[in-house]
């Protein structure tokens, strides 16, 4: 019997238009798709295809023009800047190519900065949780170091605990390996792997093959619409081989 997932982001009927003084581009051509909780959903296209633009959209980063979003059945199109950015706080974790950590604070003190804008929650079960993620990322060795004393991999394992401090329904990630060499890729590849596998919801953007393949679902856009899809077992470290040759297989039937 197949398991009955449940939709955690609903994109309804979902357009994006870019003005540039006379001319306006439609990126996002009324896309309407459901992400299911618990699944590593990634997001690949050619390069200007509109993934990150659809990942803000369904993200609420960025305004859409036409369309509805929901997460978990709230209709977060309607919401206001305030609701919106509460939701983001305590729902939302963000990971991008950059780490945008604070220069000035510590690893330690950039998680905790996070978990303190969630103000459901004590002060000691923060320290904890912050405590917690630094060991599951492998960068407690480093809590007092600045971010400009560690290597990328190590700040973007900081970035992903500072999305994970306030245990939020999904992580948005848009293209969080993209900064990294292979080593540091594959340390931060494995580590978000083991965050889904605890049954975090992902949403990556991703052009790199070795990013997508930890994905359970792919989804190919191009020329603003949704026009492939690919769902894949979890990824558990064997068969890596075949899974990028069925990944490869499956773009290039994309991009004939
Ligand atoms: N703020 C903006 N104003 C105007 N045009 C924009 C803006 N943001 C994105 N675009 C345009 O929208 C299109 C899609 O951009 P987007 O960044 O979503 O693509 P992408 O698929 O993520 O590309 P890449 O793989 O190169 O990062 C591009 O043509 C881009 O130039």
């Amino acid at each position: 019997m197949s398991e009955i997932k449940e939709v955690i982001m609903r994109v309804n009927d979902v357009s994006k238009n870019f003005i540039n003084g006379v001319t306006d581009n439609q990126i996002l051509n009324h896309i309407s798709i459901d992400i299911y909780e618990g699944d590593f959903t990634v997001i690949m296209g050619p390069s200007g295809a509109g993934k990150s633009t659809l990942l803000y959209a369904i993200s609420g980063m960025d305004k859409i023009s036409e369309g509805e979003v929901f997460y978990k059945d709230k209709n977060i199109t309607k919401m206001s800047e305030n609701q919106m950015a509460s939701l983001r706080s305590k729902e939302f974790g963000f990971v991008f190519q950059q780490t945008h950590l604070v220069s000035y604070l510590t690893l330690y003190e950039n998680i905790l900065a996070a978990g303190y804008t969630n103000h459901q929650n004590t002060v000691l079960n923060i320290k904890n949780r912050t405590h917690q993620l630094l060991e599951e990322m492998h960068i407690s060795h480093v809590k007092d170091h600045l971010p400009s004393q560690v290597s990328g991999g190590e700040a973007q394992r900081a970035a992903i605990a500072r999305a994970l401090i306030n245990q939020p329904g999904i992580i948005f990630a848009d293209e969080p390996t993209g900064a990294l060499n292979k080593a540091n890729s594959e340390q931060v590849l494995d580590l978000m792997s083991r965050v889904h596998q605890s049954g975090q919801s992902i949403l990556m953007v991703t052009h790199d093959i070795r990013a997508a393949m930890r994905g359970t679902r792919l989804l190919y856009i191009e020329d603003g619409h949704i026009v492939g899809e690919k769902q894949l077992i979890p990824y558990d470290g064997d068969d890596v081989k075949q899974r990028e040759a069925d990944i490869q297989k499956w773009l290039s039937s994309m991009e004939w």
